[in-house]
């Protein structure tokens, strides 16, 4: 047997809610810690959630306390200085969308001519008006639509034109919002994945699944396909009621009685509307977020009989949008409606003003048929804008937990800093003490040395802070206080991912991705095409994996279900995960309850064979056990 040194992690046998964690160090110093008793309550925790009821209803309780605060907290920060950033979004795509708006102009304006034309036509049954235009000359308008009228062949051309216009626009549009999509959702997800591990101790994955699909889904046809049709109803508006003045300014007059209402109606309901966006996208992530986590731990979900209670946890979520979707509901009714009112207000009173202005003589038929048509149009085109307004309202509320996603900086970076390649005295724990955000200290000034090329082992009961102790030294978390050296430099200074790969870890519940197991173990390699056949054998040899996969048809190409959930056993996917971390050849090697998952021959022929390696090799090797 090969010596190991031991740390011993532990608890106190009197002291239940702050007694100490006793620390000796492998050969000096003691180190006392307090030792909370904590219970924990994330993801991974599925089983002990579901043991008890009481611990669940605390938990909704507390997600729908914390939901709240976090409401009102982005309610208030919602502001216009959102709108630049989304519009950012779109600068990339500024030629695309510049042929859209340049195809918009077109359509919009072959379709906006057509009315003015055909009013002339109109005006060549009125007398008085034939006759004026022979005293003064045919305008350029009038003899356009008699050129239309003998070529109707011109007539449709020019239409089929306009509806070319109209494809362009739609498909430039369309496709830019597509793009804008893929880059919100590619940029978020990348940032995410550098987020700490205190992130997701924070954020549920399924609530940041749902930001990506549905929110980005929000902001994106917000300043794409949304832009253009506000675009092309501005366009229309402006348009119309430039030729509405044009056609007869006295007719204005009681259009211009419903400007204000117009504006005022916007200004109220944009701003419901961002409020109730940001309310139904966080209730949306919630149900996610539940509904992802549950269906992940199906089995233990099945296992306790818990179907009934997750399904009304689902439906709570659930009601919580529907009361939201009520409120959403009525005020937009309402706002289509007032819009809608309006403008059929305003083209009632210009029909009977208008019919009164022609029995005085001072307008024409065609002049108010003309008339009618723009406010029609302007109508439609304040109808589409009130849309506009609506959706633009929501990709504002919808991007901004987005973007507070993608701009949360991570308090341990990626890469950068010292590099080193390898751990040539040992490793050093300093006066370190450490706390998981929202929880108790877990241990204070804890002090040991872990040399280099030997074995350590980390003992302690149950929930004593050994894995977290293999947390620290991944630098998944920093220490709260002291430090951890390294041959002499501070774990902080070094290059994060570098000094990862320089580890290779077994932890205590191993996760396999859904693919071959051939992937899976290369998945730690920097570059896993330069793994060889060879070594691939070798590992699965060490890791005692080898005879298991040569039973599979199709061996190492074996494709595993999600998690490695299915067609592995528990010990079949601890010892895909030895293999997985031997084929690095890390400089050190943690191994977390690493053989607790395998029989007592599985278990003997796996440390037999990690022996071996770690004789030739000489290694730094953590072992974490309970005994
Ligand atoms: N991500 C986390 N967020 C908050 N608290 C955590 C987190 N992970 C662990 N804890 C808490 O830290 C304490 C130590 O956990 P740790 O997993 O290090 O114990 P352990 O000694 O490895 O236990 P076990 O032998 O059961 O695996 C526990 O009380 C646990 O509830």
């Amino acid at each position: 047997m090969l010596p190991v040194s031991r740390i011993l992690l532990s608890a106190p046998l009197q002291c239940i809610r702050c007694g100490f964690l006793n620390l000796p160090s492998s050969s000096t110093a003691r180190s006392f810690c307090s030792f909370p008793r904590q219970s924990i309550f994330n993801s991974a925790n599925a089983i002990r959630i579901l043991r008890s009821s009481r611990l669940l209803q605390k938990e909704l309780k507390r997600t729908f306390a914390s939901s709240d605060k976090r409401k009102a907290l982005k309610l208030r920060e919602a502001s216009w200085s959102q709108f630049l950033k989304i519009a950012r979004l779109a600068l990339p795509y500024k030629r695309r969308i510049g042929l859209g708006f340049l195809f918009l102009g077109l359509g919009s304006s072959i379709f906006l001519v057509t009315p003015h034309i055909l009013g002339k036509l109109i005006d060549e049954f009125d007398d008085s008006k034939r006759n004026k235009a022979k005293a003064e000359g045919e305008d350029r308008a009038l003899k356009i639509a008699k050129y239309l009228k003998q070529h109707p062949l011109a007539l449709i051309l020019l239409l089929v034109a306009g509806a070319a216009a109209i494809v362009g626009r739609s498909y430039c549009m369309h496709t830019a919002g597509q793009l804008i999509i893929n880059d919100l959702r590619t940029k978020v997800f990348g940032k995410v994945l550098t987020h700490d591990m205190a992130f997701f101790d924070k954020n549920r994955v399924g609530e940041i699944v749902s930001r990506l699909s549905s929110d980005a889904l929000v902001v994106g046809h917000a300043v794409s396909t949304n832009l253009s049709d506000g675009l092309r109803s501005l366009f229309t508006i402006s348009g119309s009621a430039g030729l509405m003045v044009y056609t007869s300014t006295a007719l204005c007059k009681p259009v211009t009685i419903v400007i204000p209402i117009i504006f005022g109606t916007f200004y109220v309901f944009g701003k419901l509307q961002r409020k109730y966006t940001l309310m139904m996208q966080e209730a949306v992530a919630q149900a996610n977020g539940v509904a992802t986590e549950r269906l992940s731990n199906i089995k233990t979900v099945r296992i306790l009989v818990a179907e009934t209670r997750e399904l009304q946890a689902y439906k709570d979520k659930i009601h919580d949008i529907w009361e939201i979707s009520k409120k959403e509901g009525l005020f937009k009714g309402i706002m289509f409606g007032s819009f809608q009112l309006t403008g059929y207000l305003a083209i009632t009173s210009v029909l009977f003003y208008g019919t009164h202005l022609i029995s005085k003589g001072l307008l024409t038929y065609g002049e108010l048929s003309s008339f009618c048509l723009y406010a029609a149009l302007c109508v439609g085109g304040l109808s589409s804008l009130s849309t506009f307004y609506n959706e633009l309202m929501k990709g504002l509320g919808a991007s901004q937990r987005l973007f507070q996603l993608a701009e949360e900086k991570p308090l341990i970076p990626i890469t950068g800093g010292k590099k080193i390649d390898d751990i040539v005295k040992g490793i050093r724990f300093e006066g370190v003490a450490f706390t998981y955000p929202d929880r108790d200290t877990i241990f204070n000034d804890v002090s040991f040395k872990i040399p280099a090329g030997k074995i350590t082992a980390i003992v302690g009961p149950s929930g004593s802070g050994k894995s977290t102790v293999a947390n620290l030294l991944l630098r998944l978390y920093n220490p709260t206080q002291g430090r951890i050296l390294v041959d002499e430099h501070d774990l902080r200074e070094l290059d994060p991912s570098l000094w990862r790969r320089m580890i290779g870890t077994v932890p205590q519940e191993p996760i396999l991705f859904s693919t071959t197991i051939w992937n899976n173990i290369c998945y730690g390699a920097e570059n896993p095409a330069l793994i060889t056949n060879a070594q691939i054998q070798q590992v699965a040899a060490q890791s005692n994996s080898l005879e298991f996969i040569k039973t599979f048809p199709e061996g190492f190409q074996t494709v595993i279900g999600e998690a490695g959930h299915s067609m592995l056993s528990g010990g079949q996917k601890q010892r895909i995960a030895i293999a997985r971390a031997l084929v690095t050849d890390p400089k050190l090697l943690i191994m977390d309850e690493a053989t607790s998952a395998l029989d007592a021959t599985s278990e003997y022929l796996v440390r037999k064979a990690l022996n071996n390696l770690l004789e030739h090799n000489k290694k730094t090797v953590i072992i974490i056990a309970h005994r």
